[in-house]
């Protein structure tokens, strides 16, 4: 880990790590951890747990009754939610009992993170909480949210989450020592790689799903965590959690899974958070000899040059501007509903059209756009 004052890690502890026999929270592997976190306390580095298992944790209150399967994908997603409500109590009990400190416990979902002021209210929690040396424990709140508005995975989470605090490095704990060149539960000679300094295709082509029947993602979620950290000018770690020799490497300095490098060129804090955090509710499709290379070119795009508008969104929701072959541009945030910009792209008069743009400004506004062609993998 690199040793920059002020250090901040984020540690991402999976499912298996948590509830590894499915009979609620097993100490067996969360010890290391937790003397882990200690252990980079009583040396400065501010330390923020993404911790998985809640559903896990809880599955073992809800013992199939006779006679009761759940069958249906809807039934299971409703059993699910209500695992996550008693498990995460179950988990945080547990890492509770691991501390001579407070803990404090944040729940959160897609929604909150991609809303600007629940997202700084969320940033100024965490460090408030830093600040009095308490230990953030953050998990996704399963319980409440629905498809559109959760992340889905926790290492998507937990980089979401590293670039809101700051930090430094993300050590994802995973119960596989790194990512290797191919999914080795499948491939008897899958070499690990150690270090990974760019995430391209090639990278995301050895990242196969999970394995494990508690598992969410698999190695493509935390690739794609990896990006939007380093991007952030994070280092990210893949480690074996299981293994107490990761703990004890990383302490000292060394690495004992994959590392994929931080940007050199990180982006600022909400360029970060437009590219990486916020999802796209809409998009408008410009005619494609449009150079749009830098924002203040995305910013004098006119309605004569909006050839379609797709999705439904306010005025404030984020659209991606796309070109008619298909070419992502940049994601901005929108000025107009969908329903105006329809209105006034369909003007024949281009006057009118204008006067419209004139009174209300520009479609999308200068300080609110990231440029798509620096960041091609990003936009889940
Ligand atoms: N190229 C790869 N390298 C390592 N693991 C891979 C790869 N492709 C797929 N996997 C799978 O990803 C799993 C880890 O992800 P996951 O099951 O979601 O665990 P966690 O609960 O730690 O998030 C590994 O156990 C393995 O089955
Ligand atoms: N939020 C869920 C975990 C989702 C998740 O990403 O799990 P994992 O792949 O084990 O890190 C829970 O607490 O059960």
């Amino acid at each position: 880990m690199n040793k920059q004052p002020r250090q901040r890690i984020v540690l991402k502890v999976g499912s298996a790590l948590i509830a590894p026999d499915r009979q609620g929270c097993s100490s067996r592997y969360l010890l290391a951890i937790a003397q882990f976190i200690v252990r980079c306390r009583a040396k400065g580095i501010q330390t923020i747990l993404v911790s998985s298992g809640s559903i896990a944790a809880g599955a073992h209150r809800f013992p199939l009754k006779p006679g009761s399967e759940v069958n249906s994908p809807e039934a299971q997603v409703v059993l699910k939610k209500a695992m996550a409500a008693a498990g995460q109590t179950e988990m945080m009990a547990t890492w509770d009992k691991f501390f001579d400190f407070p803990t404090a416990q944040i729940l959160l979902t897609h929604g909150d993170l991609r809303d600007r002021e629940r997202y700084l209210s969320i940033r100024e929690t965490v460090f408030t909480l830093l600040d009095h040396d308490i230990l953030p424990i953050l998990n996704e709140n399963d319980t409440v949210t629905t498809d559109a508005l959760k992340v889905g995975d926790n290492d998507n989470l937990s980089a979401m989450v590293a670039a809101a605090a700051d930090a430094n490095t993300l050590v994802i704990c995973s119960d596989i020592d790194g990512l290797y060149n191919k999914n080795p539960h499948l491939h008897s000679d899958a070499e690990l790689l150690p270090e990974v300094n760019k995430i391209d295709a090639t990278i995301y082509a050895m990242a196969g799903g999970s394995h494990s029947d508690v598992g969410t993602g698999g190695m493509r979620t935390k690739i794609e965590a990896a990006e939007k950290a380093s991007s952030h000018g994070i280092d990210t770690y893949i480690v074996n959690g299981f293994k107490e020799e990761s703990f004890n490497a990383l302490l000292s300095g060394r690495n004992p899974g994959t590392l994929f490098r931080a940007s050199e060129t990180p982006l600022q804090e909400r360029m970060h958070w437009l590219t990486h955090t916020v999802r796209a509710q809409g998009e408008v499709i410009v005619t494609s000899d449009e150079v749009m290379d830098s924002a203040k070119d995305c910013a004098e795009l006119s309605s004569n040059e909006v050839l379609e508008v797709k999705g439904n969104f306010a005025a404030g929701d984020t659209i991606l501007l796309c070109s008619d072959d298909g070419t992502r541009l940049a994601k901005a945030r929108s000025n107009y509903s969908s329903r105006l910009l329809s209105f006034i792209a369909e003007q024949e008069d281009p006057e009118l059209a204008d006067s419209f743009t004139d009174s209300l400004g520009g479609i999308v506004s200068e300080k609110d756009i990231a440029l798509l062609c620096k960041t091609p993998q990003l936009e889940k």
